[in-house]
């Protein structure tokens, strides 16, 4: 009998999740929604892969409540599943996290000592585990870690030009979204398998956004680092910044650490950049000069560091974008391949505003695509295999 596994992604106001019934290569997916506005006004919103679409207000206001809401809805759909793990998306795994880990007590402590290294993210991530462990105890809870793809990362890559013990510490770049670039390494392996074994660049680009190079279908290099900082500015976070600028806030203006926190992860990115917003959307419908200052500086850095990767790559094949403005955004695709025939990435302007796969001239040397984003299925996929749940042979 096939198994049946949920993933949960629990940020700070939402909790994504799916329903999968556990097959190889990839698992089956039967349903998936999200709640939202958690704190404030939640609301619950799903569909299964059969209908049964749902939209509602929702009672109570944490994540437990949400995850009852989940699963009263997931028993009113598949009355006859029996969720057999749960996987977390889990975004730092510090490290000592390296590969997809069942959740007990111990686990879940050396996972919250982390929690200043992604405070957006992270204690989200545990109250998800915790709730999930209280309604669905007999699961193993298994956590998949964001860091984890980019670990093996070699030295010059994965060091700060710190002494030495700080390296030894822990105190590396770790890189994140690790869940996001090992679905499109494989889901590559499909498009393309001779481009797969190549050196690409995929463009994460979201509310958080990185950039990863990939040797192989391998994480060579990532712009993000310690923490979920680094590299790119992201909806509300600054990205590259000159570490003097951090000492001179602290020291001649006085500003204390928490204000400061909320200063580079809440208050800067594209929100503070453009005054008006941290959506994408919203900036693309502005007129405001502000929002195009915004547009601008994000796909001036994407394309900066693209240079930066290729170098780590010492060449470059293909280059990916994905996630909400990566697949959406025509605009900030378009901006960010503007000038960038000399690397030999050529936009097909016709292919771009359709959103078709692949958005590069045919006669490109390096060919452009867009994936859709699918951390959930390497989350299920892990947590099948971690679990040791039963499983359907399907065809790819
Ligand atoms: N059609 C679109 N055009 C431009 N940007 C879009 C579009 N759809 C979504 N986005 C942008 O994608 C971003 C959210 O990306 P997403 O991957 O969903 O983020 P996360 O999963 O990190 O919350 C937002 O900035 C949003 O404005
Ligand atoms: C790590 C990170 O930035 O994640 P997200 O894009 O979900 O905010
Ligand atoms: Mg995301």
């Amino acid at each position: 009998m096939v198994d049946h596994v949920l993933t949960l992604n629990a940020g700070s106001s939402s909790i994504k999740f799916a329903l999968f019934e556990a097959a190889a290569p990839w698992p089956r997916l039967l349903a998936e929604g999200q709640v939202q506005g958690l704190g404030a006004q939640p609301s619950f919103e799903a569909a299964t892969v059969r209908g049964y679409p749902v939209k509602r207000a929702m009672v109570g206001e944490n994540h437990a409540a949400g995850l009852q809401q989940i699963l009263q809805w997931l028993r009113e759909a598949y009355p006859e599943i029996a969720i057999k793990a749960v996987g977390h998306r889990v975004v730092h795994g510090g490290v000592s996290y390296a590969a997809p880990t069942i959740v007990d007590d111990r686990v879940l402590q050396e996972l919250r000592d982390l929690e200043p290294l992604a405070p957006l993210h992270q204690p989200h991530n545990l109250t998800g585990i915790e709730a999930a462990r209280a309604v669905f105890p007999s699961a193993p809870q298994v956590a998949c870690f964001d860091t984890a793809f980019h670990r093996g990362h070699s030295f010059v890559n994965e060091a700060y030009a710190l002494p030495r013990e700080y390296y030894e510490r822990g105190v590396r770049r770790f890189g994140f979204h690790g869940l996001s670039y090992e679905y499109i390494a494989l889901r590559l392996r499909e498009i393309d398998p001779v481009l797969a074994c190549g050196r690409v660049i995929v463009a994460h680009l979201g509310n958080g956004a990185s950039l990863c190079a990939m040797k192989d279908g391998r994480s060579v290099a990532s712009t993000m680092g310690f923490t979920a900082l680094e590299g790119l500015p992201m909806g509300t976070r600054c990205g590259e910044i000159d570490p003097g600028l951090l000492l001179y806030l602290l020291q001649h203006d006085k500003m204390s650490p928490e204000a400061l926190s909320g200063l580079l992860y809440e208050q800067s990115g594209l929100k503070g950049l453009s005054g008006i917003s941290q959506d994408m959307r919203a900036l693309e419908a502005s007129e405001n000069p502000h929002a195009r200052d915004a547009i601008a500086y994000f796909t001036h850095r994407i394309r900066m560091e693209i240079g930066a990767l290729a170098a780590a790559l010492e060449g470059l094949d293909a280059l990916i974008f994905t996630a909400g403005i990566g697949e959406h955004s025509a605009r900030v695709r378009a901006n960010v391949l503007e000038g960038m025939g000399w690397l030999g990435l050529t936009l097909d302007p016709a292919a771009n505003v359709r959103n078709d796969m692949r958005i590069s001239v045919a006669q490109a040397k390096i060919p452009v695509f867009i994936v859709a984003a699918n951390e959930e299925a390497t989350i299920a996929r892990h947590a099948i295999k971690t679990a040791g749940l039963n499983q359907i042979p399907t065809a790819a």
